[in-house]
């Protein structure tokens, strides 16, 4: 009955006989793998390229490997549904979300929790080797919800202890602004700022880039419909969002991601998986608050007026909606300041001089992958073998898709 049928993987053409000849039999998580591949540290299932790997999980194969639809930038994910026998989505490609990671020499994968599946790449830089793709998690399953079509999500694992993002949200007025120029000037090589996108105008000094991307209504709903943010939403009358990417490129630099956005913006946030701290800035009056606005001159009256009336419901939600772990009241300016950095664990007396460094350790290109409750043990193979192993530890991890999966501790263990 599959004789005959083609289908392309990777640019290449196959037959489905050659893929089911080479499925294991899916029997709990420790097999939902190809064993084949893990244990010889290649691919051997004869399906697609040599380079591919793929993952079954219940009814779905996941096939990496190959290009994103024809971009050599972007590693190819594809999924096969036993139960209809056929290829999901259009051209067999889903939305993926989040900037994956780019195709190699070879990859190992294993199926972790959560519908998340651990992919490695072999022989890749040290900060570059360890991927997660998101089939199946909470955050996959609510964008397959609102997107209404297949979707799968990258997140890069990004070694050390980087913090959680903060998110700081309050009135327009309050200081947001002014407190984390003071945080990413003091410490510059450990903060770095979340540059939203945004419908409105550029006031004079702002640059696009900086302090936001600029962009076209269209332009922006189109990017919406196609999952590139992590959240948005109508502010004073225009649009803002962060976009996943923009998350992403702080996380990778190894710095602690601030994000500036609106109450809305961190009630979606805080039902991501990003995992931040929630600070929420109050002014010490509406009379200050409107004194602040109107010196900072950048503004219409009418905007200011708009800005004015959006601030008392924003304060009330910033203080009862149980979103926000902290709130801060800035009044005196330098107390406020002091006051943020000692929640953020940063204090006058002990030097801090950014992330801690991470020793990194470069997988080895041939390797087996096992998995022992929360250990990944990653097993030099071939002629160059040492003995030592590296050791995974996903208790350690936090974060994932949308952004980055942070906290990848390695450990060599040296054999006996
Ligand atoms: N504690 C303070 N006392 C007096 N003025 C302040 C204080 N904090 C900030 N300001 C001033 O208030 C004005 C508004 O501050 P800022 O632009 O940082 O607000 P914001 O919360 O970022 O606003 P928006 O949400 O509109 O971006 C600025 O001119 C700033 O210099
Ligand atoms: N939900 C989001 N809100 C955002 C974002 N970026 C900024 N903001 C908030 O908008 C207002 C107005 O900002 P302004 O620069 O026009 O004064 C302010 O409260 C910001 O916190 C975003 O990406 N998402």
């Amino acid at each position: 009955m599959l004789s005959g049928f083609g289908f392309f993987c990777s640019n290449r053409l196959f037959s489905l006989r050659s893929l089911f000849a080479f499925f294991p039999k899916f029997c709990g998580e420790a097999a939902a793998f190809f064993v084949d591949h893990l244990v010889n540290g290649q691919h051997t299932n004869g399906f697609g390229e040599d380079r591919d790997t793929t993952v079954q999980i219940g009814d779905r194969s996941y096939v990496i490997g190959g290009s994103h639809e024809g971009n050599p930038l972007f590693l190819g994910v594809q999924i096969h549904d036993k139960t209809t026998n056929k290829w999901l989505c259009f051209r067999s490609i889903p939305t993926v979300l989040g900037t994956g990671p780019k195709p190699c020499k070879g990859y190992s994968a294993i199926v972790l929790k959560q519908g998340r599946i651990l992919v490695i790449k072999k022989g890749s830089a040290s900060d570059d080797s360890i991927w997660f793709l998101e089939v199946d998690s909470p955050f996959v399953r609510e964008q397959r919800k609102l997107l209404g079509k297949e979707v799968v999500a990258w997140s890069k694992g990004v070694r050390g202890n980087a913090e959680k993002p903060i998110v700081i949200s309050g009135p327009s007025g309050v200081g947001k602004g002014t407190l984390i120029t003071m945080l990413m000037k003091e410490f510059p090589s450990m903060f770095g700022f979340s540059v939203s996108h945004t419908t409105r105008s550029p006031r004079c000094m702002e640059k696009n880039g900086v302090h936001y991307h600029f962009t076209d209504k269209t332009v922006m709903e189109k990017e919406i419909n196609d999952g590139k943010f992590l959240e948005f939403a109508s502010v004073h009358g225009n649009l803002y969002g962060t976009s996943i990417e923009s998350v992403e490129v702080v996380t990778d630099s190894g710095k602690r991601c601030i994000l500036d956005i609106d109450v809305q913006g961190a009630r979606s946030v805080k039902a991501s998986s990003l995992d931040a701290v929630f600070i929420f800035v109050c002014p010490p009056s509406m009379k200050e608050l409107e004194d602040r606005l109107r010196a900072r001159g950048t503004e219409t009256e009418e905007q200011i007026q708009k800005r004015l009336r959006n601030a008392e419901a924003e304060i009330k939600a910033g203080k009862s909606s149980g979103i926000f772990e902290h709130i801060l009241y800035n009044d005196n300016l330098e107390e406020c300041y002091k006051n943020l950095k000692n929640l953020l664990g940063i204090n006058d007396d002990a030097p801090v001089n950014g992330v801690e460094a991470v020793e990194g350790i470069n997988l080895p290109k041939e390797h087996t992958v096992t998995k022992k409750e929360d250990k990944i043990m990653i097993q030099e193979t071939g002629e160059a073998t040492k003995n030592d192993m590296i050791v995974l530890d996903l208790s350690s991890i936090n974060g994932g898709a949308p952004g980055r999966t942070r906290g990848i501790v390695l450990d060599t263990v040296k054999s006996s």
